[in-house]
């Protein structure tokens, strides 16, 4: 069955009926390789085909769909098209003229780019690696009408498909030949995936990926002016899966429950750019974490859209309701827990009692959602105009450090979100080396087992490498703390030797009172220090394990191992704590430790079994 993008379910109520019989026809003919798109908007140009087909053995192809019936149409030359409408007159280009115009426009630049040349010594030396072509389905008029209104006089009729070839009972392969006879100049060619993925990448920018969190989820400008830009040997994209799921998110509750760095944050920034766009109202972006809400808060802004999207944690989101809808605020100290559970349930009764209005925000985005109690929950999800009912929901059971009791037997129905039907699993990890998820998942194997779940509840999903390779992380053991944080120093002066910058490492630990030290430490030998969470400056991150979540960088290191874990809190939940850490690092990772504990010692055991 080919992949249809977005998926049908999400785009038949605007299609017309033409176009739904056609989509239809194209799942159910086409074999798993062919990638069909529809209605998606294609290069700088942003231009809309109807439908445009990809296959790794046969090439490209842009298609028309007309729902015409014989009667209705006027007059047609090789230029323009006259017709009745539903009772209207239209005049129009020709479709097969605008087909063969776009794919003309496509092909020229995907020229442009020399890795999608055929290489010198073949015989297709200095073309395109693959053949294009395109066509126009007449979805209500049969090939006897075609033939008897002489229509071939000024559509070629190899490159039209009409109504009686496209029927349910339609043969799959006369269907298939069909297509292929639409290419101008078929040859033999064979696809790789990154030259899949290289198309894909021309042809979307809207899914395409930059480096590193200033950027994060970005497609470059899609302006004009980025015609002129330079290709890049290494493009970044969406893969299929979650192009898919991108373009397809629609109305109503949706949960993706994907691995850590599985694109999780990345698809709910395509996401609420979207809907900035095509909502009125406000689109709320809920998360637990400050780091991560200034992560996405200053990539919001970059984009502008600031104006429509807000974002919160939730705990900001709830003092900023008790201020303008005036609710009784908390007397405990400012900050502490009973001061939170005063203020969240001073915003519940708010609600309840509709001082707060229900249904403010066109849409709302909740990344990280294991991080939020069943009751929190049930207080955004009204927070959603019922009109729109717009919410995703991001979620990763394995990330689940806080909580964690008060949520077994979970399921999104019991909070109000209606997910049946409507979940996603992403097990691929983009963001780790293969050696980082690695020791990450060997270190919390133990809690890492795969557990399915009904629709309605949490499934725990294991990650698995996207395959990218670098240096295996390193577990050092020290003396004592001190010596930690100087060996830590050490490696990290090396790597900005290397080109890497200050504000792409980061050190992690446990407790507060070790961030201290390591800060001290740092700026005492002019290595330069962030002071907020967010690398608005320049400096190194240095972070508790609990605030690292959602965050990534190239280098991280993490210290203090040999006090952990703790009598305070349960070893299970500190495992957990750790795995976020260590999948915080993309490319090198240093475990330190100044005892050997009981995780120190699964840390040492997880480096030297990856790096075997
Ligand atoms: N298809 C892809 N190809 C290459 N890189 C990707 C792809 N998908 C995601 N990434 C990159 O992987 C990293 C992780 O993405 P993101 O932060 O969205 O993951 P996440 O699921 O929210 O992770 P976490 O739950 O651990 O915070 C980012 O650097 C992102 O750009």
């Amino acid at each position: 069955m080919a992949t249809l993008i977005p998926n049908l379910n999400t785009c038949l109520s605007r299609m017309t009926s033409g176009e739904k019989r056609f989509a239809r026809r194209l799942e159910a003919l086409l074999e798993d390789a062919y990638l069909c798109w529809y209605d998606v908007t294609v290069g700088v140009k942003r231009r809309r085909p109807d439908f445009l087909i990809l296959n790794p053995l046969r090439g490209i192809l842009a298609l028309e769909v007309k729902d015409w019936k014989l009667s209705s149409l006027l007059r047609i030359d090789p230029q323009i098209v006259e017709c009745n409408f539903n009772g209207q007159y239209k005049k129009d280009v020709n479709p097969l003229l605008k087909a063969r115009d776009f794919i003309n426009v496509t092909i020229d630049m995907l020229k442009k780019d020399p890795l999608l040349i055929s290489p010198a010594a073949s015989h297709y030396a200095g073309k395109l690696m693959m053949p294009y072509g395109h066509g126009l389905i007449l979805a209500n008029i049969t090939r006897k009408d075609f033939n008897d209104a002489r229509l071939a006089d000024v559509l070629p009729e190899h490159l039209v498909i009409c109504q009686d070839e496209m029927t349910e009972s339609a043969d799959a392969e006369a269907f298939q030949k069909r297509l292929w006879d639409m290419f101008l100049q078929p040859f033999p060619c064979c696809l790789t995936l990154p030259q899949i993925d290289r198309i894909r990448w021309h042809l979307f920018p809207d899914v395409r990926i930059e480096c590193r969190q200033e950027s994060l989820f970005d497609a470059p400008s899609a302006e004009p002016a980025a015609q002129t830009m330079i290709i890049p040997d290494l493009i970044r994209v969406m893969d299929v899966q979650q192009e898919q799921l991108a373009r397809s998110l629609g109305e109503g509750h949706r949960v993706i429950h994907g691995v850590a760095g599985s694109g999780k944050t990345m698809i709910l920034g395509y996401r609420a750019q979207y809907l900035a766009k095509s909502s009125n109202k406000p689109v709320l972006i809920l998360c637990f974490n400050k780091g991560l809400s200034q992560k996405l808060k200053s990539w919001i802004e970059e984009k502008n859209l600031a104006e429509k999207v807000v974002v919160k944690t939730f705990h900001s989101w709830c003092s900023e309701m008790t201020r303008t809808y005036l609710l009784p605020k908390s007397k405990a100290k400012t900050n502490s827990s009973e001061y939170w559970e005063e203020t969240i349930q001073s915003v519940i009764n708010g609600v309840n009692r509709k001082e707060v209005p229900a249904g403010q925000y066109a849409a709302l985005l909740i990344d990280e959602g294991h991080d939020f109690k069943p009751e929190w929950l049930r207080l955004v999800v009204q927070m959603v105009d019922p009109a729109s009912n717009a919410l995703l929901m991001l979620y990763d059971s394995a990330q689940d450090i806080y909580q964690k009791s008060s949520k077994r037997q979970f399921t999104f129905s019991s909070v109000g979100i209606q997910a049946r039907g409507r979940t996603t699993i992403l097990k691929l990890n983009y963001r780790n080396s293969a050696e980082v998820l690695g020791v990450a998942y060997e270190f919390a194997r133990d809690l890492l087992s795969a557990q399915d779940a009904e629709d309605d509840g949490v499934p725990l999903v294991l990650p698995q490498t996207a395959g990218r390779r670098d240096i295996a992380p390193e577990f050092i053991r020290l003396p004592n703390f001190n010596a930690e944080i100087e060996a830590i120093m050490l490696k990290f002066q090396q790597c900005q030797e290397q080109g890497i910058a200050w504000h792409d490492m980061a050190v992690l630990a446990y407790f507060n009172h070790q961030l201290d030290s390591i800060r001290d430490c740092f700026k005492k030998h002019q290595i330069p220090v962030q002071s907020g969470t967010l690398e608005t400056a320049h400096g190194v991150s240095v972070l508790t394990l609990h605030a690292s979540k959602g965050l990534e960088f190239p280098v991280v290191a993490i210290a203090g191992l040999g006090s952990l874990p703790h009598q305070k809190s349960e070893e299970s939940e500190q495992a957990r704590v750790l795995y976020v850490g260590m999948t915080r690092a993309m490319n090198q990772l240093y475990l330190t430790a100044d005892r050997d504990s009981v995780f120190a010692q699964k840390a040492r055991a997880a480096c030297e079994k990856i790096a075997a």
